[in-house]
C-alpha cells in the first residue's frame, strides 16, 4: 500500500477507461483532416457542393464528440490522481506517526512537512495530468503516424525520423533534471525546517534580538533553493528550444517535400492538406515531451524520498501476541534497568518497586536521567538491559496501546493545540470524557478559576489562534488533561515548575485525592516530600533513596537541596522540627 504500483493497480480500470476516452477523442481529432481533405478534393476541386453540408456536420459532430470524451478523460484523471494523492498522504502521515521517537530525534519537522505536502503533491501531478498528457501524447503521435503512412508513406518518413530525435532529447532532459530535482527537494525540506523553527521560536528569536541572524540564515537557504531552481531552469531553457525548432521544422519539410509530390501529381492537394494538419497535430505532443520530462523528473525525485520514509520501520511496535490485562492496577517495577542511547549511558542499573496507588518522587540534577525513566516506562525507547514490569508483566510483552493508555503524562514541555480549552483537556477523547469530568479535572489542577474568568470559559480557543496563556496556566491545563484521562498511573514530569508555591501546594493537596500510582519528577522538595519513596539520580545512577525523613538524615544531595530551598526559613525559625511541617 506504500508503493505507487499498488495504487496504479487499484485504479487500473479507471485508467483503462480514461485511456479509451483518450483514444476516441484522438481518433476523432484525426478524422478531422480527412474531412478537410474531402472538402478540398471533392467540394472545392471536383465541385461536389452537395457534400458540403454533411462534411461540415461531421466537423461539428467531431468537435462535440471530442469535447465530451476529453471532459470524461480529464475528470477521471483528476479524480483518480486526487484519490491517489490523498491516500498516499494519509498512508505517509500514518506511517510517520507510527514511527518511534528515535526517528523524530533524527528528522526535522520541516523536512517531514515537505515530504507530506510537496512531495506527495508532485506524485499527485504525475498520476494526474502528467500521465494523462503522456497517454495523450503517445496515442496522438501513434494515430497521427498511422494516418500519415496511410496518406503517403514516403512523406511519413519525415516525422518518423524526427520523433526518435525528440524522444532522445526528452530522455536527456529527464536525466539531467532528475538529479537537480533531488537536490531541490532536499533544499526545499531545509528551507521548510528553517522557516518552521523560526516561526515556532519567534519569541526566542526576538528576545535575543536574533532577527537579523535568523533572516540571513533563511536567506542563505533561500538563495541555495533559488540557485537550484535556476539550474533547473537553465537545463530546461537550454534544451526546450530544440524541441521547438524541430517541431517547427517538421511542417516546413512536409510542405516542401509534399508540395513537390503534388506538383509531380503523386499525391492530391487534399492529401497534402490532410498531411500538413497531421504533422501540426504531432507538433504539440512533441513539445509537450519537454514539459512532461520536467514534471516526471520532479515526481521521481519526490517518490524516491517518500519511499525512503516508508522504508523506515518503527523500532518499538505492538508485540505479536500482546498480553492484555483485564484491569491495570498500576504497580510499576524497574529491575536493574540500564539505557544506552547512541553510545551514551543515560541510565545505569535502576531498580525500584512501586506498589499500585503509591507515589515515587524522582529528583536529581538536570540531565541526570529523570525523564528518561518515563521515556522507558512509556516505551518511547526500550531499555538496553533489565526489565520494566507493569502489574508484574514485562512491558515489552504488554499491548503497547494498553500500556500507554494506562499512563497519563504531564510533560515537561507543555504542548497545547490551537483549540478550545475543552478539547485540549479531552485531547481527542471527546466521546469518553464528559464535561463534568473536564471541570472536575480543571478543579483539581487549580485551573478552573482562571478558565471560568474567561469570556468563553471552557470554550475559549487557546494557542496560536486564541488567547495566550501564562506558563503556569498552560501547566495547569496540561495537568487537567492528564487527570481527565483517569489512568491507573499518573506521571508529573517537572510539571509544577512554573507555578507559585501556593498554587503548587494546592495541586499537591488535590493530588492526594487521586487514587493513581504517581511518579513525580521535580526539582522542588515540596513536590516530592510526601512520596512513599524518593530516589535521587546522578549521572543516570541512583545516588540516594529513601523517604523525606530518612534522606534528610543522610545529609546528601536531598538534604543540600532542602537547605538551599528552605535554609533561610529553617534558620529564621531556628527549629529543626519545622522540617516536618513544610
Ligand atoms: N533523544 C536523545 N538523544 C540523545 N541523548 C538524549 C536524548 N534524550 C536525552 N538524552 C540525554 O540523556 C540524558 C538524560 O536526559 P533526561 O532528559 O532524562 O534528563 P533529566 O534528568 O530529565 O533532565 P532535566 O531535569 O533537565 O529535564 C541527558 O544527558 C540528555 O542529553
Amino acid at each position: 500500500m506504500n508503493k505507487l504500483s499498488y495504487y496504479l493497480k487499484k485504479y487500473w480500470y479507471a485508467y483503462a477507461f480514461a485511456l479509451l476516452c483518450t483514444i476516441i477523442a484522438v481518433v476523432l481529432d484525426m478524422v478531422s483532416p480527412q474531412v478537410t481533405k474531402n472538402i478540398i478534393d471533392k467540394v472545392i476541386i471536383e465541385g461536389k457542393t452537395d457534400l458540403l453540408f454533411s462534411l461540415l456536420s461531421m466537423i461539428l459532430f467531431i468537435g462535440l464528440g471530442r469535447a465530451v470524451f476529453t471532459y470524461v478523460k480529464e475528470l477521471i484523471f483528476d479524480t483518480v490522481s486526487s484519490k491517489i494523492g490523498s491516500q498516499l498522504r494519509k498512508r505517509l502521515f500514518t506511517h510517520i506517526q507510527g514511527l518511534s521517537i528515535s526517528f523524530f530525534d533524527e528528522n526535522n519537522t520541516g523536512e517531514l512537512m515537505s515530504r507530506v505536502k510537496d512531495d506527495v503533491d508532485r506524485i499527485w501531478a504525475a498520476t494526474g495530468y502528467v500521465s494523462m498528457l503522456i497517454f495523450e501524447v503517445t496515442i496522438h503521435t501513434g494515430i497521427a503516424l498511422f494516418f500519415m503512412y496511410r496518406e503517403s508513406a514516403s512523406l511519413a518518413i519525415i516525422p518518423t525520423i524526427v520523433l526518435p530525435i525528440v524522444g532522445g532529447l526528452a530522455i536527456l532532459m529527464e536525466n539531467k533534471l532528475g538529479k537537480i530535482y533531488e537536490n531541490i527537494s532536499e533544499q526545499n525540506a531545509k528551507l521548510n525546517t528553517v522557516a518552521q523553527e523560526n516561526l515556532a521560536g519567534v519569541r526566542t528569536v526576538k528576545a535575543f534580538a536574533r532577527e537579523k541572524f535568523e533572516i540571513n540564515k533563511f536567506l542563505s537557504h533561500n538563495k541555495q533553493y533559488y540557485d537550484l531552481n535556476m539550474k533547473q531552469s537553465k537545463v530546461f531553457i537550454k534544451l526546450y528550444p530544440y524541441f521547438q525548432l524541430i517541431t517547427k521544422l517538421l511542417p516546413m519539410f512536409v510542405i516542401l517535400f509534399g508540395g513537390r509530390q503534388v506538383i509531380r501529381g503523386e499525391i492530391s492537394l487534399g492529401t497534402l492538406g490532410a498531411f500538413t494538419e497531421y504533422s501540426m497535430n504531432i507538433v504539440w505532443p512533441m513539445e509537450m515531451l519537454g514539459w512532461l520530462s520536467n514534471d516526471l523528473a520532479a515526481a521521481f525525485a519526490s517518490y524516491k524520498r517518500i519511499r525512503k520514509i516508508f522504508a523506515e520501520e518503527a523500532k518499538i511496535t505492538e508485540p505479536e501476541n500482546p498480553v492484555i490485562l483485564d484491569e491495570v492496577k498500576g504497580s510499576v517495577e524497574f529491575n536493574q534497568v540500564s539505557f544506552n542511547l547512541n553510545g551514551n549511558d543515560i541510565l545505569t542499573d535502576i531498580s525500584f518497586k512501586l506498589e499500585a496507588g503509591k507515589t515515587i518522587g524522582i529528583m536529581g540534577t538536570t540531565g541526570a536521567g529523570k525523564s528518561s525513566i518515563i521515556n522507558l516506562l512509556q516505551r518511547f525507547y526500550d531499555a538496553s538491559q533489565g526489565e520494566i514490569l507493569l502489574d508484574g508483566v514485562n512491558i515489552k510483552d504488554l499491548s503497547l496501546k494498553q500500556l500507554r493508555g494506562s499512563i497519563s503524562l504531564v510533560m515537561q514541555d507543555v504542548f497545547l493545540f490551537s483549540d478550545t480549552i475543552n478539547e485540549n483537556v479531552k485531547l481527542g477523547k471527546r466521546p469518553w470524557v464528559k464535561q463534568e469530568e473536564v471541570i472536575e479535572a480543571a478543579h483539581y489542577s487549580q485551573a478552573s478559576e482562571f478558565i471560568e474568568r474567561m469570556d468563553d470559559g471552557y470554550d475559549t480557543i487557546i494557542g496560536e489562534r486564541g488567547v495566550g496563556l501564562s506558563g503556569g496556566q498552560k501547566q495547569r491545563i496540561s495537568i487537567a488533561r492528564a487527570l481527565a484521562k483517569k489512568t491507573p498511573i499518573l506521571v508529573l514530569d517537572d510539571s509544577t515548575s512554573a507555578l507559585d508555591m501556593e498554587t503548587e501546594h494546592l495541586i499537591q493537596k488535590s493530588l492526594t485525592d487521586i487514587k493513581a500510582t504517581k511518579i513525580i519528577i521535580a526539582h522542588r522538595i515540596s513536590a516530592v516530600r510526601n512520596a512513599d519513596e524518593i530516589i535521587i539520580l546522578e549521572n543516570g545512577k541512583i545516588k540516594e533513596r529513601g523517604t523525606h525523613e530518612t534522606l534528610l538524615k543522610e545529609k546528601g544531595y536531598y538534604y543540600q537541596t532542602y537547605q538551599a530551598q528552605y535554609g533561610d526559613y529553617i534558620s529564621d525559625s531556628g527549629n529543626r522540627e519545622v522540617t516536618t511541617c513544610l
